[in-house]
């Protein structure tokens, strides 16, 4: 508590929210997916295919609008505790991009702002690569304000409650209660050399090496553990993977969803739960890799598939970000706050280890880590 009796938020005078972006009509679709490939050899019929999932929905992803409802969440909540924070929205790939928010919070005077990253587990692209974007948003802005980026927040109980509570409400939706469903989470696929070198450098040989897979399943046993207790029920679960791509040649993180829900017909499931652990909110990967393509896999072999809610804007999960900026913001005054975790991992460093979870094209400079 500060001394006017509310939560000290103290040393931050800001709360940056970085996420990925994404187009908001038709005429941003092709530069959104050249800002996001750029250098990545993705081949161009994946990059077709990958647009057209973006015209299905009118050239326009929701994540934008996601994003500024989660901010419009945050406000709230942080007047409703008292806390006096402005809230800014930076993105990787489009509008409002992180350069452009980092030059208006130093217009504004932001003296050190901590970083919330809509994205919960440790990769190259769904931490480092955030990290190499500080970087450069930094390196581009004079008089820049001091950044700390959060923790990773795949095992807090903030994210994974609303999780548990969503399989609940979709076992809920099937016949019988979902009785005998299988519970299939599933994540963003990434190439396997990439989620073998996730959490330590490559020549590190211990733990925490292969942290992108070990932390989902960290999280999906938890969850599954609980869905278990509430219904008094063990539902059959497996991790599967989404949104491959990439070379044919290089090998991504596999089974895919719909080679799953193949196997899971073959074996005679005809209900099933698809719950996106690795995902924060609706955007495209779950309305179209999901809600779309995997429901259609599903209803052509005769499986009943109703989705999980993903946290989207859900009271927990906004009172996460407040607890994740209140405990780093203790940490930075030198006092040992509490650091909620659930299942068999530990919270994660407030600062990403030196080398952790390499850049796959080599090294670049990267903020908020032990070697920055
Ligand atoms: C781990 C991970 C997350 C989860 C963590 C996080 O949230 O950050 C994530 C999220 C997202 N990925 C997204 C979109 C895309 N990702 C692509 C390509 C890639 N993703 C990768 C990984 C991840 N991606 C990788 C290794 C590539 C290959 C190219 C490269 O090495 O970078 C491509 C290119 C086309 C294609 O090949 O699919 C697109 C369009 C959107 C926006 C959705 C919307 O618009 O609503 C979001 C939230
Ligand atoms: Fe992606």
């Amino acid at each position: 508590m500060n001394p006017a009796g509310h939560p000290d938020v103290k040393p931050y005078d800001a709360l940056l929210v970085l996420s990925f972006g994404g187009p908001e009509k038709p005429e941003d679709v092709v530069p959104f997916l050249e800002n996001v490939t750029r250098g990545r050899g993705i081949p161009r019929e994946r990059l077709e295919q990958v647009g057209e999932h973006y015209f299905l929905f009118g050239g326009k992803s929701p994540i934008n609008d996601q994003n500024r409802a989660l901010i419009a969440a945050l406000e709230k909540d942080f007047a409703d505790h008292g806390i006096d924070l402005p809230v800014y929205f930076g993105n990787r790939n489009w509008d409002p991009y992180l350069a452009d928010t980092l030059a208006q919070m130093t217009a504004d005077g932001v003296q050190r702002a901590a970083v919330f990253a809509t994205s919960a587990y440790s990769s190259w692209s769904s931490c480092r690569q955030y990290r190499e974007n500080l970087w450069d948003a930094v390196e581009q802005t004079t008089g820049a304000p001091r950044l700390d980026k959060l923790r990773q927040y795949y095992n807090h109980p903030g994210f994974l409650e609303p999780v548990v509570d969503a399989c609940l409400e979709a076992l809920g939706e099937l016949p019988t209660n979902g009785d005998a469903a299988h519970l299939v989470f599933v994540t963003h696929s990434i190439p396997t050399a990439m989620a073998e070198t996730s959490g330590a450098p490559p020549e590190a040989k211990a733990q925490p090496r292969g942290a992108y897979v070990k932390q989902h399943r960290s999280a999906v046993d938890e969850v599954a553990d609980r869905v278990r207790a509430a219904t008094g029920r063990a539902h059959r679960h497996d991790l599967v993977y989404c949104s491959r791509s990439g070379a044919p040649s290089t090998p991504w993180l596999e089974p895919d969803v719909n080679d799953h829900l193949e196997e899971l017909a073959s074996d005679g499931v005809s209900q099933v739960v698809l719950v996106p652990i690795g995902f924060v909110s609706d955007h495209m990967e779950v309305i179209y890799d999901l809600d779309t393509e995997a429901t259609a896999t599903a209803e052509r072999l005769g499986i009943r598939a109703v989705r999980a809610a993903t946290s989207g804007t859900d009271p927990r999960f906004v009172a996460m970000v407040r607890d994740l900026v209140l405990e780093r913001a203790a940490a930075e005054r030198g006092e040992s706050p509490d650091r909620p975790a659930l299942g068999s991992l530990p919270a994660g460093p407030d600062i990403c280890g030196a080398g952790c979870c390499p850049n796959p094209r080599g090294p670049r400079p990267a903020l908020c880590g032990a070697d920055s």
